[in-house]
């Protein structure tokens, strides 16, 4: 989700889960051995012996700089909207007529959003996951979208055939998990790939924001430390609440644009495997995950291309793509809702505008005034409205105009800005057509096993045997299917998301 990274953190830990943890700080065979992709052929039932890889920190404590007031925000608004104005940023939305947008920005305002999406995420302040739980306004929210987050990786990331409860037998299964994130921002999943069902080996996390990829070496620093156990109040499917803390898998974080390059640069890809290079056996990422960072590349086609053939590219056969975007059908509804009262409000203005010309034509005997000149259309130099719509924690705006019928064609380069209560500021995002971006995932042998909007999610989910009460533990709503801890204008903000899961064929 734009404006807060942080925002999707790691479920805390119960009292018993930390002395676990503090317990097993003298443990260290529980600790994080870097990865060997020599050993990665086949993967089946390897031990690992105990060497840690990062020395723990000490971890920051929320200050000052996380508190932002109404009026400042509103100052950050108003400077968002300067920018616009005078960059000429807004009209980058592709019209309907527009030739189809090809290639990567030759324009340097569009090549420049890569910037104003890095330096966004970068000043996201962390603030700690005390302040996320407590004073935090949406602490509803963030704990709704982590528990989304937690159920797609608890549905999607483990193998075909993976048996669950294998972990909690004390056998593995064979295959342990190499993920990739991308976008990965702060490391606010990292616990969460923690309690998967099936173990996870390494975890690369990518992402452009320089600032964030160091607060998620600092998270992985700080969980190592605590010896792997601190994923903590997730429990899985295969009924793991009651399991020893997995031993903490090997991470590798490097800074990095997954849209507009190839991530088969990276060497810590390529060593996995990249499209199977360097040798054809390279076995290749068993889930690619981007939760709440896809529709950035929905600028371009060219963007959108570059980023499905690193997903496809970087995923075993028979491999996971999961994640999470806003939802399309969502914006296209009230973008629609929009049009159509404008054009409302338009038509009523013309009628006025005709009526007093005609009563105005009858008290006159002059020839040559004419109706026709004040024919309604919207004056010069008056700004026309464009599409916007939200609640108190959260606002969509579009800068210019949109199609009116909500249909998005083409499919790329629809700009509009996400303000979400408690960012630092909007940042201009991309809406991502559902049906144009499955499509074209077709083309990169990506199929559609899952795809569905964060208030079918709780529907379906939360009388699930595992998830239900994981979304007790994460906060989602009071304990013994007691009442739901997310307002309703939180769950509007939520509902603005879908899921999704596509199979590598
Ligand atoms: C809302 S945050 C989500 C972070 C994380 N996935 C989570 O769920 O907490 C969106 C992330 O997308 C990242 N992002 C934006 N453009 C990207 C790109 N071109 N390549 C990879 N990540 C990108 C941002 O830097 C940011 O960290």
């Amino acid at each position: 989700m734009a404006g807060d990274c942080d925002y999707h953190d790691a479920p805390s830990s119960s009292p018993e889960q930390s002395s676990k943890s503090r317990r097993r700080d003298h443990e260290n065979d529980d600790l994080p051995q870097p990865f060997d992709a020599k050993k990665l052929a086949p993967a089946k039932k390897r031990l690992r012996s105990a060497s840690p890889s990062e020395a723990p920190r000490k971890q920051k404590r929320p200050g000052q700089r996380a508190r932002i007031t109404e009026a400042e925000r509103e100052q950050i608004r108003q400077r968002q909207l300067e920018r616009e104005r005078t960059t000429g940023s807004a009209p980058t939305v592709a019209s309907p007529a527009a030739p189809l947008p090809g290639s990567l920005p030759a324009n340097p305002q569009r090549a420049g959003i890569n910037d104003v999406v890095r330096a966004h995420y970068n000043a996201v302040p962390e603030r700690g996951r005390d302040w996320r739980k407590t004073d935090s306004r949406i602490k509803g929210l963030r704990s709704f979208n982590n528990w989304v987050k937690s159920c797609i990786i608890q549905k999607f990331s483990p193998d075909e055939d993976h048996s669950p409860g294998a972990l909690e037998r004390g056998i593995s299964s064979g295959n342990q998990l190499l993920v990739l994130d991308i976008g990965c921002g702060k490391g606010g999943d990292l616990g969460k790939w923690q309690q998967a069902p099936q173990t996870v080996e390494l975890y690369v996390g990518l992402d452009p924001a320089d600032v964030s990829i160091e607060q998620a070496k600092e998270r992985y620093r700080s969980m190592a430390s605590r010896g792997g156990g601190g994923g903590g109040r997730g429990g899985g499917r295969g009924g793991y609440n009651n399991r020893r803390p997995q031993r903490l898998f090997d991470a590798r974080f490097q800074t990095k644009d997954c849209f507009a390059e190839t991530i088969g640069d990276v060497e810590i890809v390529r060593q996995v495997g990249f499209n199977n290079a360097p040798v054809a056996t390279a076995r290749g990422f068993d889930v690619v995950s981007m939760m709440f960072c896809m529709h950035y590349a929905f600028e371009s086609e060219a963007k959108a291309r570059q980023m499905l053939k690193n997903v496809a590219s970087a995923l075993k056969k028979g491999g996971r793509f999961i994640g999470c975007i806003p939802n399309s059908d969502v914006i296209g509804t009230r973008v629609e809702e929009f049009n159509k009262r404008l054009a409302a409000k338009k038509q009523a203005q013309q009628k006025a505008k005709t009526d007093g010309a005609s009563s105005k034509a009858a008290e006159t005997t002059s020839p040559s005034s004419s109706p026709a000149a004040e024919d309604g259309e919207v004056e010069e130099g008056e700004a026309e409205e464009s599409a916007e719509w939200g609640n108190d924690i959260y606002r969509v705006r579009f800068p210019g105009k949109t199609p009116e019928d909500g249909v998005f064609r083409p499919p790329f380069g629809w700009k509009y800005s996400f303000f979400l209560h408690e960012a630092v500021e909007e940042v201009p995002e991309y809406v991502v057509p559902w049906e144009a971006f499955r499509a074209l995932a077709e083309d990169y042998n990506l199929e559609l096993q899952y795809h569905k909007g964060f208030a079918d999610v709780w529907d379906t989910e939360k009388d699930d045997r595992e998830l239900g009460p994981l979304s007790e533990r994460m906060g989602v709503r009071e304990r013994h299917g007691g009442a739901l801890l997310v307002s309703p204008e939180e769950m509007e903000a939520a509902s603005f998301y879908v899921a999704f899961c596509f199979y590598k064929v």
